[in-house]
């Protein structure tokens, strides 16, 4: 089977992708193979039932050591290179491997964005208890993620995907977990090679729970990059 892979070399260069031939990891176009996305999810319940465990001592000793024989087969077959960056129809930047969105990054909620006709950012997705911060709410830190990442993909839309200058949040009300929500983003303006977005996290009936504006920079190496600039 045929895999393409982003190469080591091309870390620091997230517009190139290489191909590894046999490799276990990630098919093309930026999405993990259906295995691989299945795995991710089963750690995602893992870590759930983790988190909420009721377990005796001994019976957490014993999963715990057999937990220890599957990371250490998993890690036998690490792989060294990196999940490929694609842009799907929209624009929008996907890799599997994402903190945000990867489908094969246990850590990802997975969000699952999508580009309106107005080219908002619109995502729904829920927050589970894996993410809390104080008693019953959502980590702040955890939606800083989530609209650091849909005001990222509303600039890149828009034409000026970049890392993030600065991102100010408002923290409206306290978000909850295990309840429907919706994060949307949309592209501000831009000067040169700096974009401004602006975003929020909000209940389903549109009630802001946190408010985010952003600055996003292309570095100049994207910029030579996407334009083929020498
Ligand atoms: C090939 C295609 C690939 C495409 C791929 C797409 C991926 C799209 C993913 C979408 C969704 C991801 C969304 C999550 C995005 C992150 O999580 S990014 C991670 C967090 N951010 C970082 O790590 C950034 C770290 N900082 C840096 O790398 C560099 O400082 C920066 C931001 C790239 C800027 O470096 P630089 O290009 O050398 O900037 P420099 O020339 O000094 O300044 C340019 C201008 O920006 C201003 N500026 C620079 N830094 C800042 C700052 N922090 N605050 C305010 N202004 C600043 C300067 O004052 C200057 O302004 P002007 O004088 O032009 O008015």
């Amino acid at each position: 089977m045929t895999i393409e892979l982003a190469s080591a070399e091309n870390a620091e260069n997230p517009g190139s992708t290489g191909s590894a031939e046999g490799t276990t990891g990630a098919s093309a176009a930026g999405e993990g193979s259906a295995a691989l996305d299945l795995l991710a999810q089963q750690v995602r319940d893992l870590v759930d039932a983790v988190v909420l465990t009721g377990a005796p001592q001994d019976e957490i000793v014993e999963i715990t050591a057999e937990l220890a024989v599957l990371t250490d087969r998993l890690r036998a077959l690490r792989r060294t290179s990196r999940h490929p960056l694609a842009f799907d129809p929209e624009g929008v930047p996907r890799h599997a491997g994402n903190a945000v969105t990867g489908s094969a990054n246990p850590y990802a909620l997975p969000l699952v964005s999508q580009v309106t006709p107005d080219r908002t950012i619109r995502a729904e997705l829920s927050f589970r208890q894996v993410h809390e911060g104080p008693p019953t709410s959502v980590h702040g830190g955890v939606s800083a993620m989530i609209l650091d990442h849909v005001l990222g993909q509303a600039v890149a839309v828009a034409g000026g995907a970049g890392m993030t200058g600065t991102l100010t949040l408002r923290y409206v009300r306290r978000v909850p977990y295990g309840e429907p929500l919706v994060a949307t983003a949309e592209y501000v303006r831009s000067e040169g090679r700096k974009s401004w977005a602006e975003g929020r996290i909000a209940l389903p009936d549109g009630t802001p729970l946190v408010e985010a504006t952003g600055l996003f920079i292309t570095p100049r190496v994207w910029k030579e990059e996407m334009t083929g600039a020498q």
